[in-house]
């Protein structure tokens, strides 16, 4: 562990440095890793395990699209791509990355399988925190532990093939081995995370559902959408409102804010826009925080949990999705964006 100042408070983090590739191949040697499920976060940290070293097999639904993509990802059928029942009678540690919901569904067999001495890994705390909803109690024989990577799982593979990676947090819920928080380090190092840093599940769940329904997706696409409206209902352009929300944004000025922070993104706009921004942040800020209150506290109180498993239940939940995924595609603002991204200058 590291011991490192985050402006102004101290954490202990686990970096590549005190904890290496070779470390964790030689903790989890005796392992077979078995990844459950191939959506988003099954082929991120499947592949980066394997390219790793790692002891890995791949347990999904036959006769599924996923499992066709698995095999084109180069996991072999009944070598180290299985069922997802033999995928769990073969794995000693189990890395439960169905879809949330899809975890509930699956828990019976996966508990079956679960004896004495083996691990359930979890990229999520939701299954654990939500027990009274979700059903998922392990047995106090086995470890519990988490990794989960702050990103997509393409971007966990993208930033891998690139040499790069993606913080990730790890937990202990269960340590019947005494082993369980090395082999979760051991873990994270090796689904290629950058630093990891320690949470409960509890508090990964929170910040999670919060993160996303927030400023990393709800909040963004909200914002978005208010300010190209406007643009468009006061007679700009369609370029012109897009530019203005989007294309600016993720072009150029938010690239410079994740290179060296939002001062740094200001320092490198005109003189106007800073002292307009400095005055605004604060209104944007104050307008939105009871947002976010109320935001967390149905985060807490698990009626956002209740609101996922129950849309998630019904049979006809993907076509949904899609319509509203697509709603969204065709809008004109996201249109006018598919004709923009067409019009960037190409190398
Ligand atoms: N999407 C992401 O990049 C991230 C996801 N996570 C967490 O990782 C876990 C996995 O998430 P995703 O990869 O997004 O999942 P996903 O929604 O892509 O689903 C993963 C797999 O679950 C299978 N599945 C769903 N329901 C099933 C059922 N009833 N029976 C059998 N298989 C079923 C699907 O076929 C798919 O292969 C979740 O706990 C999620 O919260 C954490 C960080 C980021
Ligand atoms: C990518 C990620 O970490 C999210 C947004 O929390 C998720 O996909 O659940
Ligand atoms: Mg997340
Ligand atoms: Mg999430």
């Amino acid at each position: 562990m590291a011991k490192i100042n985050f402006g102004g408070v101290e954490e202990e983090v686990v970096t590549r440095e005190e904890f290496p590739l070779e470390k964790a191949r030689e903790v989890l040697k005796n392992e077979t890793i078995a990844v459950l499920g191939y959506g988003v976060q099954g082929p991120g940290q499947a592949l980066n395990l394997r390219d790793n070293g790692f002891n890995v097999i791949v347990g999904q639904r036959k006769d599924s699209k996923t499992w066709d993509k698995a095999v084109k990802d180069g996991w072999v059928p009944g070598k180290t791509l299985f069922e997802l029942e033999e995928a769990c009678e073969k794995g000693t540690i189990l890395q439960f990355l169905l879809s949330d919901a899809g975890q509930i569904a699956l828990w019976p067999t996966v508990k079956k399988h679960l004896k004495k001495g083996k691990t359930l890994y979890f990229s999520h705390g939701f299954g654990i925190t939500y027990k009274e909803q979700t059903g998922i109690v392990p047995d106090a024989d086995i470890d519990v532990i988490l990794v989960a990577p702050k990103g997509s799982g393409t971007s966990l593979r993208r930033l891998f093939l690139e040499g790069k990676g993606l913080n990730s947090s790890f937990a202990v819920h269960q340590n019947a081995s005494g082993k369980a928080r090395e082999n979760a380090i051991a873990l994270g190092i090796g689904v290629g995370s950058g630093y990891l840093f320690e949470t409960d599940f509890r508090k990964e769940v929170f910040s999670d559902l919060t993160g996303e329904r927030g400023t990393l997706m709800g909040a963004l696409a909200g914002i978005l959408e208010a300010q190209y409206t406007l643009l468009r209902k006061k007679g700009h352009s369609p370029s012109e409102s897009f530019n203005e929300t989007v294309e600016e944004l993720t072009e150029s000025l938010i690239k410079l804010v994740a290179e060296n922070g939002m001062d740094w993104m200001y320092a490198n706009c005109s003189t106007t826009a800073q002292r307009g921004a400095l005055d605004w942040k604060n209104r944007f800020r104050d307008a939105v925080a009871p947002v976010f209150d109320d935001l967390y506290e149905s985060v807490a109180t698990g009626n956002e949990a209740r609101i996922t498993i129950e849309a998630n239940r019904q049979p006809d939940y993907r076509a949904k999705l899609e319509v509203e995924l697509a709603e969204l595609h065709n809008s004109e603002m996201w249109q006018a964006g598919a004709q923009v991204r067409k019009l960037r200058p190409k190398q």
